[in-house]
């Protein structure tokens, strides 16, 4: 991609769906296959670097980057890892706010490929259906293992959970630090960054602010 369309994207870089933008056939490869490829093509640019991959240190970098972001950092691209989410009839009727806060986010920014770290809070009001807490976790980091922007993580955490607990009132907040911002370009190591998500009740103030009033004293 040739800069000048670099610079347009920079101005427009939020995505326009809420899913991955993804190519057909993704996934014809197998990872192993991906790794190789990836090997390949890593072990080029350490090379234009001016690296000595015959060093013992360097010659498994090519491999151990390739298995790094295939098999940990991007599992989430793959939706056959997508983790099964247990629901459950909601028997006792329970039918107040619930909320699971402080679940770790380690993700990646698309557009610098560093990291992005940081927490998820989500609170949701069951109707005829309720989830393993567990798998509140496990879904943040099916979805956070992917390339990234916070504001299509929070939005496709919300959506997802909706569909799963048969209702809209979900509520989805994330507060991170962004590496591409705090490391490099204007390396503010201060700022963070809070997105807020929300459908059904919580689109009610009073309801908002009952789950805010709960994350008053977590920490980033
Ligand atoms: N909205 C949003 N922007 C993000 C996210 N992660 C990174 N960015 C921003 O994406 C933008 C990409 O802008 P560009 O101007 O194309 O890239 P750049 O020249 O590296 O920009 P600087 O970071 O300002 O040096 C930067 O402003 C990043 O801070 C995210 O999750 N959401
Ligand atoms: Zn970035």
């Amino acid at each position: 991609m040739d800069k000048e369309k670099i610079e347009i994207i920079g101005d427009n870089h939020i995505g326009f769906s809420v899913d991955t933008p993804m190519v057909a056939g993704a996934f014809d490869k197998t990872d192993d296959q991906k790794i190789t490829a990836i090997q390949h093509h890593f072990g080029k640019i350490m090379e234009e670097l001016g690296l000595d991959l015959t060093d013992d240190s360097l010659s498994g970098t090519p491999y151990r980057f390739a298995k790094m972001y295939v098999k940990e950092l991007f599992y989430g691209l793959n939706p056959s890892n997508k983790p099964k989410l247990s629901v459950f009839e909601n028997k006792y009727g329970y039918n107040k706010l619930l909320v699971e806060q402080n679940i770790t986010i380690d993700s990646s920014c698309e557009h610098h490929f560093l990291p992005i770290t940081g927490h998820a809070h989500i609170g949701y009001v069951p109707k005829e259906k309720v989830i393993g807490l567990s798998k509140i976790n496990r879904l943040v980091d099916y979805y956070a293992h992917r390339p990234q922007v916070q504001e299509r993580l929070s939005m496709q955490l919300l959506k997802d959970l909706q569909n799963i607990l048969d209702t809209e009132d979900v509520i989805v907040m994330i507060t991170t630090k962004h590496l591409c911002v705090s490391s490099r370009g204007i390396k503010d190591k201060d700022s963070f960054t809070t997105t807020l998500e929300y459908g059904g009740c919580f689109k009610n103030d009073r309801k908002r602010e009952e789950f805010l009033g709960i994350l008053q004293h977590v920490a980033l």
